[in-house]
């Protein structure tokens, strides 16, 4: 019996292609960088499976390409943006993700960006390179303390409520969120408020994003919203650059508008090295590494792979969108 082709997006850690061998005749792209356009419409044709990435675009010209054998498409990521979801529905197509094995690596960037924002960490270390630091200095690198402070999580999901733990465990935070609905366990074990975005966006001392990027959600942070920030405030975004008007976020960092920013995400993904951002001291951005640990990585890959199996058998997937 011939074995059904998957497309695999990119190299990936082993246990990915470790549990799909033997069921599946795999298709996976070389090299670090993802797929082109043309590569990934050539990639996937006949394909009954697809493992993609953030940065892979699927929508009705991937599913065309694809053609009818398509019966699944696996997303490397619990964000799934990229997929133009209705289009798979339409045609049937099971779309599957990776929940909950990058929560806690996540909720740990959130918290790294956070706190390395508000003591300065970023302007610290490049005077110590640069030759800067010529002493002790009872009035340099000034930052912020967190205790006590009001933390606001805008999507109090999975994620929104790992680093809610953190924090108020940690360092007893106040705390305030948005959310679809209130969370009664969040308010009763974390002394959580279910607040509407301009409340929170007026007390919180930092603001952590953790809603998945939609159509409701794109801009969701833009420059209105910075006006209702406190001078003092930090903006945390590990969830997907778009959330952010990101213009309008420069403008607010220029101008010492709100304290500081911490990005995970930005726009585009690379971020050129001569964005505007990059210049100003009160902006720390890494390259999207929220869920870059070996286990949290190695577990997204199981995920992946179940998710694909499953579909390729016509089961329910175990982690669906
Ligand atoms: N930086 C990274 O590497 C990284 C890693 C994992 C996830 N992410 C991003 O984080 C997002 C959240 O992940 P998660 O596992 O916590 O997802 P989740 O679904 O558990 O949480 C998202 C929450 O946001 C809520 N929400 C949706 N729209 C909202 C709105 N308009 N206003 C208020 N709340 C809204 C949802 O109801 C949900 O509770 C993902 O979608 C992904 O984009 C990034
Ligand atoms: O959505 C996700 O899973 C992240 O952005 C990558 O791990």
């Amino acid at each position: 019996m011939t074995k059904p082709i998957v497309y695999i997006a990119r190299q990936l850690p082993a246990i990915a292609t470790q549990l799909l061998e033997g069921h599946a005749e795999l298709r996976q792209h070389a090299g670090e960088l993802p797929p082109t356009r043309q590569e990934l419409l050539e990639g996937v044709k006949g394909c009954a499976g697809i493992l993609s990435l953030l940065s892979d675009r699927i929508d009705a010209e991937v599913l065309d390409a694809a053609g009818p054998n398509l019966k699944v498409i696996s997303n490397f990521a619990v964000g799934y943006n990229n997929i133009e979801i209705a289009e798979a529905r339409n045609r049937q197509i099971a779309v599957g993700n990776t929940p909950d094995v990058l929560t806690d690596a996540t909720a740990d960037i959130a918290i790294a960006l956070l706190l390395s924002v508000a003591r300065r960490l970023k302007e610290g270390e490049r005077a110590v390179r640069s030759g800067e630091w010529t002493t002790w200095e009872p009035l340099g690198w000034m930052g912020l303390e967190l205790q006590g402070k009001t933390l606001g999580i805008v999507g109090m999901g999975r994620i929104g409520e790992a680093v809610a733990r953190r924090m108020v465990g940690g360092w007893g935070m106040q705390l305030r969120y948005t959310a679809r609905t209130t969370k009664p366990l969040v308010d009763a074990q974390l002394g959580g408020r279910h607040v509407p975005l301009a409340e929170l966006l007026a007390d919180s001392d930092f603001v952590s994003l953790h809603v998945p990027l939609s159509t409701e959600t794109r801009h969701l942070i833009g420059a209105a919203e910075f006006e209702l920030m406190k001078p003092t405030a930090v903006l945390v975004n590990t969830a997907r650059g778009e959330i952010v008007d990101q213009e309008a976020l420069e403008g607010a960092l220029r101008t010492r508008r709100i304290f500081g920013a911490g990005l995970d995400v930005c726009t585009p993904e690379p971020l050129p090295t001569s964005d505007p951002l990059l210049k100003l001291d009160n902006c720390l951005v890494v390259p999207h590494i929220g869920s870059a640990t070996l286990a949290a990585r190695d577990a997204m890959a199981e995920r992946a792979a179940r998710n694909l199996l499953a579909g390729l058998a016509g089961s329910p997937l175990p982690f669906a969108v």
